[in-house]
């Protein structure tokens, strides 16, 4: 299975059991009275054809409802949602062909019927205070709410350290980018680090998508690192891909299936970026087209960035680039031209303050 549907099906399934959810307090309730669960998520014809008795419910789903009929034996089926309890007390009947690694009769038949279905299931332990979910071929079990909240801290701590790396290094880009010194190597060294600190944000989207409500502090802190980090990613691939008719957002996606060794290989990201092998990357010089740079001023809307960008072509052409031809681009009179000026030349000064060298 593609990792990334994988990753899309877990996270779907984390949200919704995550804590503060009602299908999570249903849940806790029942591992806490150690009567034991078994509970499929939603209804269709696969489901049906593995039913055998118990009784028809279909009432409104409540954590209440949901603790009472897990007293009696069998499993419990909601609607897709889980805003409804559809059926109780029910036997389910999965193909004993299917392979199964479980030891329990329950989670055995959670594990079959999450396969043959496709739909998620859900089996709480009587004696082993485990909740597993299960859906097609995917097992996950749900850890502690504590170690959870300890390697969320861990990782928002490893993004601190590689944003404050990253700043640097986009920081020195940025300096760079005004002087025409920028060679490929820099390049994409920056897109290796960006890449690095998006990985670290999706590991903790994981673990705030767990945890629920009690992730609110987590993500606050996570928002407030890297809440745009995606676009500049963005403008970043879009400066310096070879072909401006190349996709930005395909470029990142094929970046984030590398392996962390592909990431480290400059030219494999090299050649995401359009270029063949064969490049000197420490020595030839390269010119950003300026999205990042433009970005940067105040107020200056995109079909203007995407105007400058495509009459100039690249960011030192800009730089020279008169008042009064700069006012030729379309959208841009004689105010704008002088702001896109002034603008520019405050971003330089900036970035030659806080430049490290
Ligand atoms: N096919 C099934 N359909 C519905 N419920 C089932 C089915 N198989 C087992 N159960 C439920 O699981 C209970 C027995 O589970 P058992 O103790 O054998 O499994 P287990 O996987 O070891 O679980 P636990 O860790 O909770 O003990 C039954 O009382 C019943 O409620």
């Amino acid at each position: 299975m593609d990792h990334s549907i994988k990753e899309a099906i877990i996270s779907h399934m984390l949200q919704l059991v995550a804590p503060g959810t009602p299908l999570r307090d249903g849940i806790d309730n029942v591992l806490r009275a150690k009567t034991g669960g078994l509970i499929v998520v939603g209804h269709n014809d696969k489901v049906q054809q593995i039913v055998d008795g118990g009784f028809s419910i279909n009432c409104k789903y409540s954590p209440a409802s949901l603790y009472e009929l897990a007293k009696m034996d069998g499993a419990i089926i909601l609607n897709e949602d889980a805003t409804k309890i559809l059926f109780a007390n029910t036997q389910l009947v999965p193909d004993t062909i299917i392979p199964s690694t479980e030891t329990g009769i329950r989670h055995r038949t959670a594990e079959r019927v999450a396969r043959q279905t496709g739909n998620l299931v859900i089996s709480i332990s009587q004696r082993r205070n485990v909740i597993t979910l299960y859906q097609g071929v995917i097992r996950y079990s749900l850890k502690d709410i504590g170690v959870i909240l300890t390697k969320a801290n861990q990782a928002i701590q490893t993004l601190e350290k590689y944003k404050v790396v990253f700043d640097q290094s986009v920081t020195n880009l940025g300096a760079l980018e005004f002087e025409e010194l920028v060679t490929y190597q820099e390049v994409t060294q920056v897109i290796h680090r960006i890449e690095m600190v998006l990985r670290i944000k999706n590991e903790i989207i994981k673990y705030v998508n767990e945890l629920g409500v009690e992730g609110r502090l987590i993500r606050i802190q996570m928002e407030e690192l890297v809440s745009n980090i995606e676009e500049e990613a963005i403008l970043l691939i879009k400066d310096y891909m070879k072909d401006v008719t190349q996709d930005p957002y395909q470029i990142l996606r094929q970046l984030k299936k590398l392996s962390s060794e592909e990431l480290f290989d400059e030219t494999v990201i090299m050649k995401l970026l359009g270029f063949s092998s064969g490049l000197n990357l420490q020595e030839e010089m390269v010119h950003p087209r300026g999205f990042r740079i433009l970005t940067k001023i105040p107020r200056l809307p995109a079909v203007i960035i995407e105007n400058l960008t495509e009459t100039f072509e690249n960011l030192p052409q800009i730089l020279r680039a008169t008042i009064a031809e700069l006012d030729d681009v379309e959208g841009i009179g004689e105010i704008r031209a002088k702001k896109v000026k002034e603008g520019l030349k405050r971003i330089q000064e900036q970035l030659f303050v806080d430049r490290h060298i």
